[in-house]
């Protein structure tokens, strides 16, 4: 069994849903695919690596698989492992290989298993804190032992002041060579042990909060990516320092700062230990304990302060920069970087005042605590000096109990400095918890409905949409559109014909009245069946970085190269793909720089004809096109609906008007005209 293919086809697998293997997994995975028996089943084995990768759900047998079980996972006998992603008119399977490339298997000699996806838990919850709090109590058992570590670690740490005590007080007054031997090599011993124990915690402490990390990065990303584009924020700087803000929430939960919080309570434990050494001597460092601790918390509140107002100025630089580099060219052309450069440099000074506050506050508790620590070894060292003359206390006893003394006020002086982080982190989880209090899709996915078959028949009922929460941009009592009919919409700029594409494309919500798909609220049907049925270019049209067949085929499954091309030539494509030296795999840039206009046009379209949806919704979509790549889109677009499907084309552009039957026209947000192609034209020419 080439099984060495799993753990690769099992990750490409996770990710087709939504999915990721954590890296720190992968050992996991290789060692359950060595314990693999001769017997054993393959469903089991692979529940088992599914397991160890700690993804969502278990991979179950698929007896007979049908086109909703894709993309399933195949172990195919001629080709191995497979993901099959959709199914071939001859009913056999187009999979992606695990060798590369794409085979077509016969589901019925292979044995099939599904790919379950991620577990959306719905957000009942709107505070981050919870999300945290109860992933990382998956790891409770971890977290259990690195304390019990820490106890051990903390508890040996004693070994080389009970070392000296016990060489100044016996060995050197006895000469006792052989007890001097015993005891360093019994203290080496202990320190060996403290090395590796504390070693280990590291590692383990280590990986678990990478596995957390990870597990809540992803949970983020996908609130975020949930979040109704009605309720999404305005900004894209804030948005993004919002989610950005999971790191500093991970800086806390660093090895290093549980190790400080978890080192702070055995303060006292050393405190007993110099009372049990040196007796009443323990009352110094107790003192200067409560000293150091209450000139810490002095400095809190001034730190909470200014971390709050720190993490503000932040996002909003943030937000500027993504903003001026998002809209260079635009800023370019008009010479007006003098204006960004201005407005960072206003940011960058309040920014500096508050940075320089913080500094202070967070260094100089610091430093208190530092000189509180020299002042609590001398004040130790004295009145342990004054109780050896009066013989309460031993030589050995005066230095034992300095040795620990150092352990006590060492993590007081770290705490300004986590505070700090903490301080950065609560104001990151602010933000988060208002990411989380935005209405999100998942939170509907549990009670979504799922039709089996879609007409496309589009219902517009007392609806009204509001981009900023005041204006109307779109005011539509009632519009009926049957399946199968070519609707173009019409009208002057700003009129909102894309607002009303939007909103029949289910991506916005109404602030009142409904939108109906074959007479169910749209807001009510699953987001995967919606996207499946309904195609939506917009006027913008954005790309991602990755090539040119990541973007064509965007959400859907890749039906090979010959199909791509294929779709490429009906929308005028084939030219971009044909020219480039990589076809296909032409590297585009982060938002698709160096890609016009009209190619990004044809990119969505040729899209749209391998993804064959019910109900077609086109924002301008020749905008940008010559008058011979439009009149091929034309006829493609003729073909594509002669099919059934039901289109709504929002244009300028008359080259589109053959192709419908019925006009749309919009004023001021409203639905000034609706009738006949030829009769709303004529009645517009008859107003003209
Ligand atoms: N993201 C947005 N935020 C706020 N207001 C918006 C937004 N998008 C559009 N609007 C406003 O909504 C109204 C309708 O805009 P819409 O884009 O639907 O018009 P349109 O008819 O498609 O215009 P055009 O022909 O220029 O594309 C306009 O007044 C516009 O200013």
């Amino acid at each position: 069994m080439s099984d060495s293919t799993l753990i690769p086809i099992i990750e490409h697998s996770a990710m087709l849903v939504g999915q990721a293997v954590p890296r720190a997994c992968l050992n996991d995975m290789a060692k359950e695919i060595d314990r693999a028996g001769e017997q054993e089943e393959l469903a089991s084995l692979v529940q088992r690596v599914w397991k160890a990768g700690r993804l969502d759900g278990l991979p179950k047998p698929l007896e007979n698989p049908d086109a909703p079980d894709c993309p399933f996972l195949a172990r195919d006998p001629q080709h191995g492992w497979c993901v099959a992603v959709s199914r071939n008119p001859d009913g056999s399977w187009l999979a992606q290989a695990s060798a590369g490339g794409k085979v077509s298997i016969d589901a019925a000699a292979a044995q099939c298993l599904s790919i379950p996806a991620r577990e959306v838990v719905a957000g009942s919850t709107t505070r981050s804190l919870d999300v945290i709090w109860q992933t990382v109590g998956k790891y409770r058992s971890v977290f259990a032992e690195a304390l019990l570590a820490t106890f051990l670690i903390n508890f040996l740490a004693i070994a080389t002041s009970i070392y000296s005590l016990q060489v100044y007080d016996r060995v050197i007054p006895h000469n006792g060579y052989q007890t001097l031997f015993v005891l360093t090599a019994g203290v080496v011993l202990a320190t060996l042990f403290n090395v590796v124990l504390t070693q280990v915690r590291g590692t383990i402490l280590d990986k678990t909060s990478t596995l957390i990390d990870q597990e809540l990065s992803e949970w983020f990303f996908e609130r975020a990516l949930g979040i109704h584009l009605s309720f999404r924020p305005k900004s894209v700087g804030t948005l993004s320092s919002q989610i950005k803000g999971l790191e500093l929430v991970r800086g806390v939960m660093s090895s290093a700062s549980l190790f400080l919080l978890a080192d702070i309570p055995f303060a006292f434990f050393f405190i007993y230990i110099i009372y049990l050494i040196g007796g009443l001597v323990a009352v110094v460092p107790l003192i200067f304990f409560f000293i150091s601790a209450l000139s810490g918390i002095l400095f809190l509140w001034k730190i909470k302060k200014y971390t709050q107002l720190n993490q503000g100025q932040s996002n909003r630089k943030v937000g500027l920069l993504v903003e001026s580099i998002d809209s260079i060219e635009m800023v370019k052309a008009n010479g007006a970087e003098f204006e960004l450069q201005s407005r960072w440099n206003a940011l960058g000074n309040e920014a500096a005042e508050v940075d320089d506050k913080l500094k202070r506050y967070s260094v100089l508790p610091g430093n208190i605590v530092s000189f509180l620590s020299q002042m609590a070894y001398v004040a130790l060292v004295c009145f342990g000096a004054y109780l050896v003359t009066l013989h309460q206390m031993t030589m050995g006893a005066l230095i034992a109990c300095s040795i620990i003394s150092g352990r006590i006020l060492s993590p007081l002086g770290q705490l300004p400095g986590f505070m700090m982080r903490w301080g950065h982190a609560k104001s990151a989880i602010q933000g988060l918890d208002q990411l989380l209090s935005l209405p999100n899709e998942l939170d509907d996915r549990a009670h979504a409905l799922i039709p089996g078959h879609l007409e496309g028949q589009l219902r517009v009922e007392q609806a009204v949409f509001r981009y900023d929460r005041e204006i109307s941009a779109l005011e539509v009592a009632n519009l009926d559109i049957r399946p199968g009919e070519r609707v173009g919409i019409i009208g002057s700029i700003g009129s909102g014909k894309s607002t009303l594409l939007k909103l029949a494309s289910g991506l916005y919500r109404p602030a009142a009245g409904r939108v109906l798909l074959d007479g169910m609220d749209i807001s009510l049907i699953s987001p995967r069946v919606l996207r499946q049925a309904i195609f939506y270019l917009p006027q913008d049209i954005h790309l991602m970085s990755g090539t040119l067949r990541d973007n064509v085929l965007q959400g859907l499954p890749d039906p090979g190269d010959e199909a791509i091309l294929e779709a490429a030539k009906k929308t005028g494509l084939f030219e971009l793909v044909r020219q480039h030296p990589k076809g296909l795999a032409l590297p585009i840039s982060e938002g698709g720089r160096g890609i016009s206009g009209g190619q990004r046009q044809a990119i969505g379209l040729t899209r749209m004809l391998l993804a064959k949806p019910q109900i077609i919704l086109l924002d301008e979509p020749t905008a940008s096109m010559d008058a011979g790549t439009e009149a091929l889109l034309v006829a493609t677009l003729k073909e594509v609906v002669s099919q059934g499907a039901t289109l709504l084309v929002a244009t300028h552009k008359s080259a589109l008007l053959p192709l419908l039957d019925r006009l749309l026209v919009m004023k001021g947000g409203k639905l000034y005209m609706d009738g006949p192609r030829d009769a709303v034209l004529s009645r517009l020419s008859g107003q003209g």
